[in-house]
């Protein structure tokens, strides 16, 4: 059943009660007046069956009452079949009395039966006029009987009023029918009005909805700028837990005012829009807003103030903030990075060309610092950067800039130096000493004391057409490279000359690289004689290059660019090896039973491989040679850079039954305390002090202090350089054990060398037999 004719239905039963009232009461009425001129059984049958009826109407009434909607809406049809079979039913009853209840003499209450159905008919028809079948088949049901009864009377005045009561039924079957229109209109009305107040509550109900779980804040608000409805999310936005404080709040008193311009402009029927910090005047907190505007305007275009909708963006902004932080800032240090430095630098190149004056960039690079991160650890080595930030700033002015651009690398902007070169070239160089005594020194870092230094390199420039930041950065880059060349802990001013050096150092790094791959490279045995016995007892293994083009290239000529370049740990690893298979094989075929030991110069560079004894182990251990076989050379410079770390190595590589030479001993630290923290076995005195040792007093009190402390230490001790007797003699009388030099031979070949031993003669023996044709030559 549709809606409409389900709520007639409800208008229908609603009627029920009035005309079970006025049935009762009418067959009560009925009764009482014509019990005396009807047949009085007829009379009680119809009362009875009246009765039952209205019982029965009642039961079915009540039983409809107190269903519910649901229950009523299936069966609809049936309720409003019971609905008309009951009103039917009442007006064949009443039509009845037309028949069965007509007093045939009494002609004053046979007016009253006509008048009782007339009343009843008007009544009901009234009632039941929504429904038009029923009205025209109520009015038939309750007017033919009577109209019939009375046109079959002889008298015309029956007749008469058979033809009123006619035109009366008829005008009330048309009355009934205008009433039902009525009514219809009324119950449609009032459907129509459920439907659009249901409407308006769903539309209602999905605007609170849109506005309570909107993702932004909204607020209402009239001409007079007073809020007047909010959000959930607007109390969200400003930290709040109540409207209260914002309902009927006059936004013009708020302590943060940027955003009343955009309130006001669509009061003023535009749009307005804030994005910014503001301060809120309810939490007192400090939020980026997103805010827009747009008027209210209702149907007749007349302004209801406004709305507006706020996105809080705090979040979004500090995320941001924090992404550039990251992107201009290094997160350790929070000093400007590469990018934001190579900024700066482009707006000085502009400046300086504008005004005239000098900038310097300055690239700083700690020396050794790796070696910090390898023996005490990144977090340490995080607090030296951290530290040494810390000591770059307070050297510095606030125009300056200071950045980190890489691992251990710092670069400095200075700006408005002299506009003359030189001064500013001075300014810069005396600038960057402070910065070098600022770092060198001791750092005390969770109870370690690390001792630090820095090369800076320095590039003077005015800005110039087309001048870029990266070539200024690269120049600071390569005078830096030449101050690590050049001894490390100091300052170098670009010249052009580094580029040169540069280049060559590139060059020779490519062609070390070759040599090791193509296998130019060979090892050199150079004698060293016990002096009590003046046998050979031991050899040092000393590097050749048998260039292709060059010929022979000796160590000096290519070792500092294999340093420099970090090949020397490859190379180094090459002569180790090398070395130790050539004891492999002397011990295999017995050419060289005389030699006790070999040594092997190992540069610091390798020697501060965090996995040097690791890995010499494995070599003395896959070649199965006794570890007693070698011994290394290790110069002073090798264990100062790394002192911590050096001194377990060496102590570590003498359990393992390897030798440890300090080697150039009398030259860098010289420290003779120092020697008591090294466990080292063998000093080699540096070749300087043996060549003097006949003309310098200093050479010979040298050389002599370092015997006797050596010999107090129960170390063996090695001269290096010995050329002459004289020094030999001399070396002998100071108690030196070793010596190694030309006096004996020079670095041989391993085939020479071989023939050399097998000899077995004493040294002493081949010398004079050297220096025999020399004399009968010199005697011709
Ligand atoms: N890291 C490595 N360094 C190495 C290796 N091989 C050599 N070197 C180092 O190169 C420097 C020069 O070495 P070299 O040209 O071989 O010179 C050695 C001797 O020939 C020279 N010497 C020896 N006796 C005399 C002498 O009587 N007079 C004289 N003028 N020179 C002499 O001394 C050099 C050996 O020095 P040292 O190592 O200090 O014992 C040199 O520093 C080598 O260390 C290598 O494989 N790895």
């Amino acid at each position: 059943m549709r809606q409409f004719d389900f709520d007639k239905l409800k208008y229908l039963y609603s009627t029920v009660p009035v005309i079970l009232l006025i049935h009762f009461f009418s067959v009560l009425l009925f009764s009482v007046f014509m019990w005396h001129y009807v047949d009085n059984i007829a009379l009680a049958v119809w009362i009875s069956v009246s009765v039952i009826v209205l019982l029965f109407r009642f039961y079915h009434y009540l039983l409809y009452s107190n269903s519910s909607e649901e229950e009523l809406r299936p069966q609809s049809t049936l309720w409003l079949h019971r609905y008309y079979t009951y009103v039917l039913i009442g007006g064949g009853l009443w039509g009845s009395t037309a028949v069965l209840l007509f007093p045939p003499h009494e002609i004053l209450y046979q007016m009253v039966v006509v008048l009782f159905i007339l009343g009843l008919t008007a009544t009901a028809l009234g009632i039941i006029s929504a429904s038009w079948e029923l009205v025209v088949a109520y009015a038939l049901l309750s007017f033919a009987p009577i109209i019939v009864r009375l046109a079959w009377m002889e008298d015309p005045l029956y007749q008469t009023i058979a033809y009123i009561v006619s035109a009366l039924g008829i005008l009330l079957i048309f009355s009934a029918k205008h009433f039902g229109s009525v009514i219809d209109n009324a119950i449609y009305s009032k459907f129509a009005l459920t439907q659009a107040m249901s409407a308006l509550e769903n539309t209602q109900g999905r605007l609170i909805s849109l506005l309570d779980n909107a993702p932004v804040g909204i607020f209402y608000y009239d001409s007079s700028l007073h809020i007047t409805d909010l959000n959930n999310q607007l109390l969200k936005t400003f930290r709040l837990t109540s409207r209260d404080p914002l309902i009927g709040y006059d936004l013009g008193t708020l302590m943060d005012k940027r955003i009343l311009p955009a309130l006001n402009q669509a009061l003023e029927d535009g749009q307005g829009r804030y994005e910014g910090p503001f301060y809120s005047t309810f939490s007192e907190n400090s939020l980026y807003i997103e805010l827009s505007t747009v008027p209210v305007i209702d149907k007749k275009r007349l302004h209801q103030g406004a709305i507006c909708f706020v996105k809080d963006l705090t979040m979004e902004k500090e995320a941001q903030e924090l992404i550039k932080q990251n992107s201009f800032y290094d997160p350790l240090t929070k000093l400007p990075n590469r990018s934001l430095v190579t900024d700066r630098i482009k707006l000085s190149i502009e400046q300086s060309r504008r005004h005239l004056f000098h900038c310097a960039v300055l690239f700083i690079d700690l020396d050794h610092f790796k070696h910090i991160n390898d023996d005490y650890g990144h977090y340490i080595g995080d607090q030296v950067l951290y530290q040494v930030s810390q000591r770059l700033l307070k050297q510095l002015r606030s125009e300056d800039t200071v950045a980190r651009v890489g691992g251990d690398e710092f670069l400095i902007l200075l700006n408005t130096l002299s506009d003359d070169y030189t001064a500013a070239a001075q300014e810069a160089m005396e600038i960057a000493l402070g910065l070098i005594d600022a770092i060198n020194g001791i750092f005390g870092i969770d109870g370690e004391s690390i001792s630090l230094s820095a090369s800076i390199g320095i590039n003077v420039f005015r800005g110039e057409e087309g001048m870029l930041p990266d070539a200024i950065i690269k120049r600071a880059d390569i005078a830096m490279f030449q101050a690590k060349r050049t001894g490390r802990q100091h300052a170098e001013l670009y010249h052009e000359s580094f580029e040169t050096s540069q280049h060559e150092l590139f060059q020779m790094e490519k062609e070390l690289r070759t040599a090791l791959d193509e296998k130019e490279f060979e090892l050199y045995y150079q004698p060293k004689v016990a002096i009590d016995s003046d046998k050979i007892a031991q050899v040092e293994a000393l590097i050749r290059w048998n260039h292709p083009d060059k010929g022979l290239i000796m160590p000096e000529a290519f070792i500092p660019y294999a340093e420099e370049s970090g090949l020397i740990v490859k190379i180094g690893e090459w002569v180790l090896e090398e070395s130790i298979k050539q004891i492999k094989q002397w011990q295999q075929t017995g050419a060289a039973n005389a030699i006790e030991r070999v040594s092997v110069n190992v540069s610091s560079h390798q020697f501060n491989q965090p996995d040097f004894v690791d890995y010499l182990r494995a070599l003395v251990t896959s070649y199965e040679i006794a570890p007693e076989m070698i011994e290394l050379e290790l110069t002073e410079s090798a264990m100062v850079d790394n002192s911590r770390g050096a001194i377990d190595k060496v102590k570590a590589l003498e359990a393992f039954g390897v030798r440890v030479a300090l080697d150039d001993f009398g030259t860098g630290y010289s420290s003779l305390s120092y020697l008591k923290h090294l466990p080292v076995s063998v000093i080699k005195i540096d070749r300087s002090f043996i060549t003097d040792l006949k003309h310098n007093e200093n050479s010979l009190m040298i050389v002599k202090t370092i015997i006797a402390i050596a010999k107090s230490m129960d170390l063996t001790v090695v001269a290096e350089g010995v050329e002459t007797d004289e020094e030999l003699s001399m070396l002998k009388e100071l108690g030196c054990d070793y010596y190694q030099g030309f006096l004996c031979e020079k670095a041989l070949p391993v085939k020479k060398l071989e023939a050399l031993i097998s000899t077995k003669i004493s040294t002493r023996q081949s010398i004079e037999e050297k220096r025999l044709p020399e004399q009968s030559t010199s005697a011709k």
